[in-house]
């Protein structure tokens, strides 16, 4: 079996347990049902109690969904030399990756990401007085032909079901259906295609380490392998979150805490390996665009319940997040908790 190389070791408290808890209880969501009153309700009540939800009949054709994963896996069946010639680095941070790290320890997985938008602006460094921007691209790898076509189909999909979603969301909140629409026009949104190998140390080793999405909100397609797990809000115990099939797995992001207020949060989510199967999962995570800046809603904001947090600028959150995923460093990344006003 040999040794796990320490970069990859989780500590004591973030270990997994191998016995977990039975999974079916995160709420499975019709969107095809016809009472629009009753939909936005459940999506509301899903937003508050979880942050967690899965989606059926959601109208992204099976066909460009397993287009995709068909894709994936010819990609990353690569051998390494391939893969690394669209590997990202300290510029442009799309592309295979095969480093990443979450809250400073090593996830057992590689990724290849993309954006929706093809090119978009974002600021040139995450300092706050640099005021200049540049462009972000997409690389995209000769092999597997068509890999491009495939993927960006995927994309323009799932863009349709998240601007559903986060109408939906906005109703639940009270707020007009289409309030946060401006804020996507140049947006920064991206795909990530994860691939978890299988890992002979599921004790030690983490998928992805435990964090909360930074978007708007998260799209999330996974295999039948199963391994995300969502930490219970009602006693922080880890639920697996279980496959079903053809159904998409939602989240609120920190962006949403934020404009809701902390009404819906954010929850903690990770990933634990399997020691025989390898497993595929495709997040989109919906970015709004580099300029917006994040703040509650003032329609949400009262005397009894004033803004908890300062606004802060999305493209300097992205750029200071991307800095964070290449190596370990000492510090914790940047969190919306460091803009919550204390009372
Ligand atoms: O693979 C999964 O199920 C979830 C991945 C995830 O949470 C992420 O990439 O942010
Ligand atoms: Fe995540």
């Amino acid at each position: 079996m040999g040794d796990i190389d320490s970069a990859f070791i989780q500590s004591t408290e973030h270990r997994p347990k191998l016995k977990v808890l039975e999974s079916g209880e995160i709420p499975v969501i019709d969107l095809s049902q016809s009472n629009e009153e009753e939909l936005i309700s459940n999506i509301g009540k899903a937003c508050e109690k979880w942050g967690f939800f899965q989606v059926i009949n959601h109208g992204v054709p099976f066909e460009v969904s397993e287009k995709v994963e068909i894709f994936a896996d010819k990609f990353f069946k690569q051998s390494i030399e391939e893969k690394k010639k669209v590997k990202r680095d300290e510029v442009n941070s799309m592309g295979y990756h095969d480093g990443e790290h979450t809250k400073n320890v090593k996830d057992w997985k590689e990724v290849f990401d993309y954006l929706v938008e093809n090119s978009t602006h974002i600021p040139s460094s995450h300092e706050l007085h640099d005021k200049e921007l540049r462009v972000l691209t997409n690389q995209w790898p000769q092999y597997p032909h068509d890999f491009r076509e495939a993927l960006q189909e995927y994309a323009k999909e799932i863009e349709k079901l998240a601007y559903k979603l986060l109408e939906l969301i906005s109703l639940s909140l009270g707020l007009a259906g289409d309030q946060f629409h401006g804020c996507f026009k140049d947006q920064l949104s991206m795909v990530r295609l994860n691939h978890y190998p299988p890992c002979p140390f599921p004790d030690l080793a983490l998928g992805v380490g435990h964090h909360k999405d930074a978007s708007a909100l998260t799209v999330l397609a996974q295999d039948d392998v199963g391994g995300l797990q969502v930490k219970r809000k009602s006693d922080g115990e880890w639920i697996p979150v279980k496959p079903t099939p053809h159904a998409f797995i939602i989240n609120v992001g920190d962006i949403v805490q934020v404009w809701s207020n902390d009404k819906y949060e954010s929850v903690e989510h990770r990933v634990v390996v399997n020691t025989e199967r390898e497993r595929y999962s495709i997040p989109f995570f919906f970015f709004p665009s580099h300029d917006v800046m994040v703040k509650p809603v003032e329609e949400l904001v009262t005397e009894q319940n004033p803004a908890r947090y300062r606004e802060y600028n999305w493209g300097k959150f992205f750029a200071n997040r991307n800095r964070s995923d290449f190596k370990k460093r000492d510090v914790e990344n940047i969190q919306i908790h460091h803009f919550r006003i204390l009372d």
